[in-house]
């Protein structure tokens, strides 16, 4: 090897020994490294215990996934706050001025990862599904969007499959079936459907889609497998709020079912319903959602 080649081919390898030991930098590439990192680590939960203990399998893996996270986020983004499923829960009650109640400093953080390590956990411990996935999504104070989702990425790991803000996916395509009138494509959730979805679904003409997480039901809007994404009745901010980062950064239509904006970041992490489909669509489906939003 002459020395030119050795020196480079040193370079190369030193290079790739820092690669391997860092984090990337940019925000949008570092929400993908780490959803596919806790991805790997519940790929793994999965392949060591199998599924004769459905509960075990969904504690392990929310676990997993969540500690992963945890410990990644402190390594490489110390000075940011977090909001994740696993620990938000016991604070998602406070209330400003309720005594004993402690403000969550994420309120006055300028920079806070949105995190879901696991969605889907029902589906994740059922063999054979892969309508699972990790959420990672970064919220910031200073935005120039009213949801200011900064970055964000889904990873699918049991379809090989992640979507992410850094390379944001192609506009889906218009389905040859919707542009002669066939029916429009709604994913709902497999287990808890709105309850008006079915009568939704009549009056559209639309054809339902039953699948697991919200990550993926939001990624197969992205990807043209669905027309739309229709939830309400129950969701957290960190159900949506990775996937929404992704499907805003494509160019789709993401509110809530009234038509208003989803904001993050908010005292109480409840966000309860939200609708996601391609820009075409969105004044037929609101217009239909109209009729059922719940009344105050
Ligand atoms: N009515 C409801 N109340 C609270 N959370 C709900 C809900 N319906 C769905 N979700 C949450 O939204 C995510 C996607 O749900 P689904 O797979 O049914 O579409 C799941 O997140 P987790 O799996 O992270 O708990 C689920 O818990
Ligand atoms: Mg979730």
């Amino acid at each position: 090897m002459g020395e030119r080649t050795e020196t480079s081919a040193r370079m190369t390898s030193q290079r790739d020994s820092l690669d391997l030991g860092h984090a990337p930098v940019t925000d949008g590439a570092f929400a993908r490294w780490l959803a596919d990192k806790a991805g790997q680590a519940l790929l793994q939960v999965r392949e060591e215990m199998g599924y004769g203990d459905g509960a075990a399998l969904k504690a392990a893996g929310d676990k997993a996934a969540h500690d992963l996270m945890k410990a990644e986020l402190a390594r490489w983004r110390p000075a940011d706050a977090v909001l994740s499923e696993e620990d938000d829960h016991a604070r998602a009650a406070w209330r400003d001025g309720e005594p004993g109640s402690v403000r969550p400093e994420r309120l006055s953080a300028g920079r806070v990862w949105i995190v879901d390590p696991l969605d889907g956990t029902r589906e994740f411990s059922e063999e054979g599904r892969s309508d699972w996935a990790v959420h990672v999504a970064l919220w910031t104070a200073d935005c120039g969007s009213p949801a200011c989702l900064a970055a964000g990425a889904v990873a699918m790991p049991a379809q090989h499959r992640t979507i992410a803000t850094d390379h944001p996916p192609a506009y889906p395509p218009l389905p040859l079936e919707s542009a002669t009138g066939g029916p429009i494509r709604i994913a709902a959730s497999r287990t808890r459907p709105p309850a008006f979805v079915t009568t939704l679904a009549e009056e559209l003409g639309a054809e339902l889609v039953p699948m697991g997480s919200a990550g993926v039901k939001i990624a197969a809007v992205i990807n043209g497998d669905a027309d739309a994404y229709v939830h309400a009745g129950g969701q957290y901010e960190w159900d949506s709020a990775a996937p929404v980062a992704v499907a805003l950064a494509t160019g789709l239509h993401a509110s809530r079912i009234d038509g208003s904006t989803l904001r993050y970041n908010e005292a109480d992490p409840k966000l309860p319903d939200l609708v996601v489909c391609r820009k075409d669509l969105a004044p037929r489906l609101l217009a239909a959602l109209q009729r059922h939003l719940p009344s105050e």
